[in-house]
């Protein structure tokens, strides 16, 4: 394997550093200690802050089943130029990820195309149905051994099943990562219920109706004493119970995604679907709350939700439309945006959020965030001066759904390595054939490291 330097490096705690990988691993770190042996690869990192690889717990692949939209192949292309080296593959598959078959499947496309760690998410219930709980236990014992478990796309909404589930996947130190949207209350619903939706004319979604799961939730897991997790917080009283629940020492984690840290439903006023999304965008008070509660560690983490859809399934009208949003490669720059650039966050916030805690709380092992000596070189090299206008080029995965397009974002990722293997090269992506000769390294790695804990 190549070695490389990256020389004059910052690290997420301001400390400068020449970073040596070899072998796949962090050599070394200390600045003007590193000499370039002959084959070493040399990498201005001038300006460049090194973070720890990127670990998204909220993803949409969609293969099996919607490769029109994405491809487990595609859409780690995605995360390579995002920053990202680790991503959670949601269930809402075709078949849905609810066997430990699918999951070993998905598993093993993420390993053969090496763009990624791809870890599945196991679905909670039987085809997303809500009425019985899949083979959760078989698929943590698979070769996938999933620990988070969601049923993204549909709540579950019956408590007597999340009750079940908590105290089923607490028994291998599980996690269920909780859609919250009650049903009922959002029949339809097209957009954040307030003065817009009824000027607007479109049908509206209710704080309440993600704000009561989530309390109902945190209860459930106070009582089962299990490890809950709750995706994309979108309202200001959201955020709220979860920092009371926390108070409270219920083990529950809340991630927040970048388009609800930066944008506002007054972008619905377009009636343009790509502003389309589960849940919906929020008003402004709401996203100043979300910010605050990343800040203060109420939200732990930032997922993108990469949601591809194709291009027919958003330029219909806005109720026929599908809902979300792609997101990897935007993440970096709209947190930069929104959390850094505003003074809310720094850089060693930006790797906790965006790295070590979705790593713990996914229980991703094999695959280390930190720079120390012998590490595997996960990490990814960002230029923080960048300003720029974001282009719909910027973008790899097979759809282009963005909301992003034509807004000059702070922030963008020129390097990722992905267990020593440099996946995104100043801007450009790896070619796919000598990323896929790497991967059979790469997933001796995770699973040598797999077997020791
Ligand atoms: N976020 C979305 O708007 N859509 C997601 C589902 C989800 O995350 O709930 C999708 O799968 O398309
Ligand atoms: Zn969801
Ligand atoms: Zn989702």
């Amino acid at each position: 394997m190549t070695r490389y330097l990256l020389r004059g490096a910052t690290l997420p705690d301001g400390s400068p550093a020449d970073i040596v990988i070899d072998e796949g691993r962090i050599v070394s770190t200390a600045p003007g200690a590193a000499s370039d042996g002959p084959g070493t690869i040399v990498i201005d990192a001038g300006g460049l802050v090194a973070l720890p690889g990127l670990v998204d717990l909220h993803t949409h692949l969609r293969e099996p089943g919607f490769e029109q939209s994405e491809t487990v192949l595609t859409g780690t292309r995605a995360a390579a130029a995002g920053g990202f080296t680790s991503v959670f593959a949601m269930a809402n598959t075709l078949p849905v990820s609810d066997t430990a078959g699918v999951v070993e499947q998905v598993q093993s496309l993420g390993d053969a195309a090496g763009y990624a760690t791809v870890r599945p998410i196991g679905a909670v219930t039987v085809g997303l149905a809500g009425e019985r709980l899949s083979e959760i236990g078989a698929m943590a014992q698979s070769r996938a051994a999933v620990r988070v478990f969601s049923d993204d796309g549909k709540c579950v909404h019956d408590s007597l099943l999340m009750r079940r589930a908590l105290e089923y996947v607490k028994t291998f130190d599980g996690v269920i990562a909780q859609h919250a949207q009650d049903p009922r209350l959002t029949e339809n619903a097209q957009m954040n219920e307030g003065a817009l939706s009824s000027e607007l004319g479109l049908k509206g979604w209710p704080a309440v109706a993600e704000e009561s799961i989530i309390a109902r939730d945190v209860l459930l897991a106070e009582h089962v004493g299990a490890r809950l997790h709750v995706c994309h917080l979108s309202t200001a009283g959201s955020v709220d119970v979860i920092r009371w629940a926390k108070a409270r020492g219920i083990a529950v984690t809340a991630e927040a995604t970048p388009h609800h840290l930066l944008l506002t439903e007054d972008l619905v006023r377009s009636y343009d679907a790509r502003y389309k999304v589960n849940p919906p965008l929020r008003r402004d008070d709401d996203v100043q709350a979300l910010r605050e509660g990343v800040a203060d560690g109420t939200i732990d983490i930032v997922a993108t939700d990469h949601a591809p859809h194709p291009r027919e399934s958003k330029e219909s009208e806005w109720d026929a439309a599908a809902f979300g949003m792609v997101g990897l490669e935007s993440a970096l720059p709209v947190v930069q945006t929104a959390l850094v650039d505003t003074g809310l966050i720094g850089w060693q916030d930006v790797a906790r959020v965006l790295s070590t805690a979705p790593a713990r709380i996914g229980r991703l092992t094999g695959h280390t965030h930190s720079f120390e000596d012998g590490a595997p070189a996960n990490l990814t090299l960002v230029d923080p001066s960048d300003r720029s206008v974001f282009t719909l080029d910027r973008l790899h995965g097979k759809s282009v759904n963005t909301p992003y397009e034509g807004l000059e974002l702070a922030g963008n990722v020129r390097w990722t390595f992905h267990h020593g293997f440099p996946t995104l090269r100043d801007g450009v992506l790896a070619p796919a054939d000598e990323v896929a000769a790497s991967a059979a390294s790469i997933a001796q790695h995770r699973i040598g490291a797999q077997s020791h804990g």
